[in-house]
């Protein structure tokens, strides 16, 4: 019998003798499809493995958690240590890290859990090394710290990206604007609000096919690619994560050398060792996590400034803030009194419903 490895390798060889043009739109659309399912397969084994492991798991603390991910050596421990004084060994010597190690940053407030991971290598979301665990804990964070280190050529910065997008990570990019209705009966019906320059309707009806919907309304607003429409399908098994890529040891470089580092998007130079420009990484971080400080006010009295509530941008509603305080503040809400971006009037009454913006002032009304 043969593996699940062995079947992607199949599927892969099959879809590079495919040529791709409109007579073979429909094929290669079914292998992309079958492609996908197979993965997905790779990373849930009925007999787990897949998941996090004795000893990655970690308890999670904090408002937030970012991962540090990259290969071994570059730094990632010296720069744990650096951040958050939590003490991680550091070695010349690669795997000198062999389990998660949980630290804590606090930032504007915030309690922020910082998890130094082992280094990975090219393979690791096929099972080389324990990259699948590590890649498995950096899928629950709320940020990856891509680690690099500028001595080495960019090239690994490509594929400690293809590890992570291998695993169904979605690297500084929002889901597709696809969605889909599936119905009983009448096919596809595919509407497009913008023109389609990568797809065609015969790809995307081998596709369902292999997901077995054979009827369903779908809807596309952008311009996407067969693997954003499996990335819809597959949705539950892909995670959407902001990267930053700490480029580390610039120590060793010189300044022309360092100067182009700062032309690569969503990057932080940065030498662990020497404590260089980690304050913007931190900056860089908090912009990217994208976190909501509530300053409470009693009512009658200034607001405390100095112990924020900290909601994360998916979940920063007045419910959600009362949720952070003690759930029995909840069954004697009556209203919310808001100052701050969230509102038009200053203040303003809102209900449990209300989305609270950063450093917004709250006062809670009782029943
Ligand atoms: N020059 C220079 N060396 C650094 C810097 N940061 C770390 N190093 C050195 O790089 C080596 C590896 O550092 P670690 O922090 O152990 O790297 P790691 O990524 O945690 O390695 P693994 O846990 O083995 O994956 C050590 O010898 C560090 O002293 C830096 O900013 N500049
Ligand atoms: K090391
Ligand atoms: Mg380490």
């Amino acid at each position: 019998m043969s593996t699940t490895v062995d079947k992607i390798k199949d599927v892969e060889s099959e879809m590079a003798r495919t040529q791709k043009n409109k007579s073979t739109s429909y094929h290669l659309g079914q292998l992309k499809a079958k492609l996908a399912k197979l993965k997905r397969e790779l990373l849930t084994p009925s007999g787990g493995g897949g998941g996090g492991g004795v000893g990655f798991d970690v308890a999670r603390t904090g408002v937030a958690s970012v991962g540090f991910i990259g290969f071994p050596s570059v730094g990632k421990s010296t720069l744990m240590s650096r951040l958050t004084g939590q003490h991680s060994e550091a070695a010349a010597y690669e795997f000198t890290t062999l389990t998660t190690v949980p630290g804590q940053v606090v930032y504007n407030g915030a309690k922020i859990q910082m998890l130094d991971l082992p280094g990975i290598i090219q393979g690791a979301k096929d099972g080389k090394g324990r990259g699948r665990q590590v890649i498995a804990v950096a899928k629950t964070c709320h940020l990856i710290f891509i680690v690099l280190d500028v001595n080495k050529p960019l090239t690994d910065k490509r594929v400690i990206e293809t590890e992570l997008e291998g695993f169904g990570i979605r690297i500084n990019k929002q889901p597709p604007n696809i969605t889909f209705k599936k119905k009983e009966k009448g096919g596809l019906a595919i509407t497009s609000t913008v023109p389609l320059t990568h797809i065609d309707h015969d790809e995307i009806k081998a596709v369902m096919s292999e997901y077995k919907i054979n009827s369903a309304d779908i809807a596309i607003r952008c311009d996407a690619t067969i693997d954003d429409l499996i990335d819809v399908l597959e949705a539950k098994s892909r995670a959407y994560i902001p990267v930053i890529y700490a480029l580390n040891k610039i120590d060793a470089i010189s300044v022309e050398e360092l100067d182009l580092l700062y032309r690569i998007p969503h990057a932080c130079p940065i030498s662990s060792e020497h404590g260089w420009n980690v304050d913007e990484l931190l900056e860089q971080m908090w912009e990217m996590l994208n976190l909501r400080r509530v300053y409470t006010k009693p009512k009658g009295k200034m607001p405390d400034y100095s112990e924020p509530v900290v909601l994360r941008a998916n979940a920063c509603t007045v419910e959600d803030f009362c949720g952070q305080i003690h759930k029995s503040i909840l069954e004697q809400f009556k209203q919310a009194i808001v100052y701050g971006k969230s509102v038009k009037h200053q203040p303003q009454r809102v209900g449990l419903a209300h989305e609270l913006a950063d450093e917004d002032i709250i006062t809670i009304i009782k029943r």
